[in-house]
């Protein structure tokens, strides 16, 4: 079972416009309104591969209602912890030129009788047949080791854990080592202060040194250069596929869930990692966060090509 974790849902706002002036009045073309935040797309693009999850963390007013009606009316499972404040919207900006600025609200302030309901859930899910996908950042209030106790905690009872996450959350949450993570180039820069663009090989390092601390598998996204898969057994390059960008908001949690989908199957590596590839390609030739067709996937799935190194 895969059970996805959200502490900051959000309502994602993606805006159209030709171009962004700043500090001008814009005139926006087109508005599109989802279901978002890490962990909740995990779930939708789980959905649409055709597996299923049950989707849990804190949600909060008219945002959360929204939530939590567009996730059923998906068939998607559900069990939010319903917190006092509101769940945040994040305004996503999608210029003509393919360009997107995200403004991210930091959330509402969760309260520690909220915290404790959701951990007492979560536990009550884990189990050796439960996979979670942690993902996405903290509301306010939230102490930034909450997702290295939390791993601690699933792990004892022999769940798998799938982290997504950055700057402090991922930093504390490795030293519980995590069984998956998904750093994008300038996550994994950014851990290892490099204040350059890492080459490939320089990439590799980083992820071989992360599997030295005990993780699982490290999947580094390059965004339209595609993914470098690394575990100790099998690593795997796969250039990212051509496809008619239309929002690139989204795309890590396409790959996060195919992995996450792949797992829970018992997929092979390379199976795995082409799946993951494909499905978050298709996640970019979509509008907003919507997550590509299953039909879709299989057909982008048929390109990749998965390289060893
Ligand atoms: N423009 C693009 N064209 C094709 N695939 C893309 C594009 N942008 C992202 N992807 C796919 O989505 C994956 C995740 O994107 P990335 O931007 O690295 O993640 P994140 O959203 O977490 O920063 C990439 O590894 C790649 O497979
Ligand atoms: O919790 P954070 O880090 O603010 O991110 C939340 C945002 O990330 C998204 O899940 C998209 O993430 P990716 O582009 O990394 O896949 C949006 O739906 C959401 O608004």
């Amino acid at each position: 079972m895969i059970i996805t974790v959200t502490m900051n849902p959000a309502i994602d706002k993606t805006v159209d416009l030709v171009h962004f002036e700043h500090g001008s009045l814009n005139r926006l073309t087109n508005v599109i309104i989802d279901a978002g935040g890490k962990g909740i797309n995990v779930s939708k693009t789980i959905k649409e591969l055709g597996g299923e999850t049950i989707a849990t963390g804190f949600i909060g007013g008219s945002g959360g209602v929204l939530i939590e009606k567009v996730l059923k009316e998906q068939g998607i499972k559900s069990d939010f912890v319903q917190v006092s404040g509101e769940t945040r919207t994040n305004l996503k900006v999608v210029e003509q030129n393919g360009f997107v600025t995200e403004l991210n609200e930091p959330g509402p302030v969760i309260k520690q009788e909220e915290i404790d309901l959701l951990t007492e859930k979560l536990l009550g899910y884990a189990g050796a047949d439960t996979l979670f996908v942690i993902a996405g950042s903290i509301p306010n209030g939230v102490d930034k080791n909450i997702y290295k106790e939390l791993i601690i905690k699933l792990k004892e009872k022999g769940a798998k854990v799938f982290l997504d996450a950055d700057g402090d959350l991922f930093v504390n949450s490795l030293e519980a080592k995590p069984d998956i993570i998904k750093p994008n180039r300038s996550e994994l820069e950014e851990y290892f202060s490099m204040d350059y663009r890492a080459n490939e090989e320089e990439l590799i390092k980083m992820g071989n040194k992360l599997l030295d601390k005990g993780i699982g598998m490290v999947a580094i996204s390059l965004g339209q250069m595609g993914a470098l898969f690394l575990s100790k057994d099998q690593s795997i390059r796969c250039p990212g596929l051509k496809v008619e960008a239309h929002s690139t908001v989204g795309a890590g949690d396409a790959m996060v869930a195919a992995l996450s989908y792949s797992i829970d199957k018992g997929y092979d590596f390379e199976e795995s990692v082409k799946l993951g590839i494909a499905t978050s390609a298709g996640a970019v030739t979509t509008k907003g966060t919507k997550p590509p067709s299953r039909d879709l996937v299989d057909k982008l799935k048929a390109q990749v090509t998965a390289v060893n190194i």
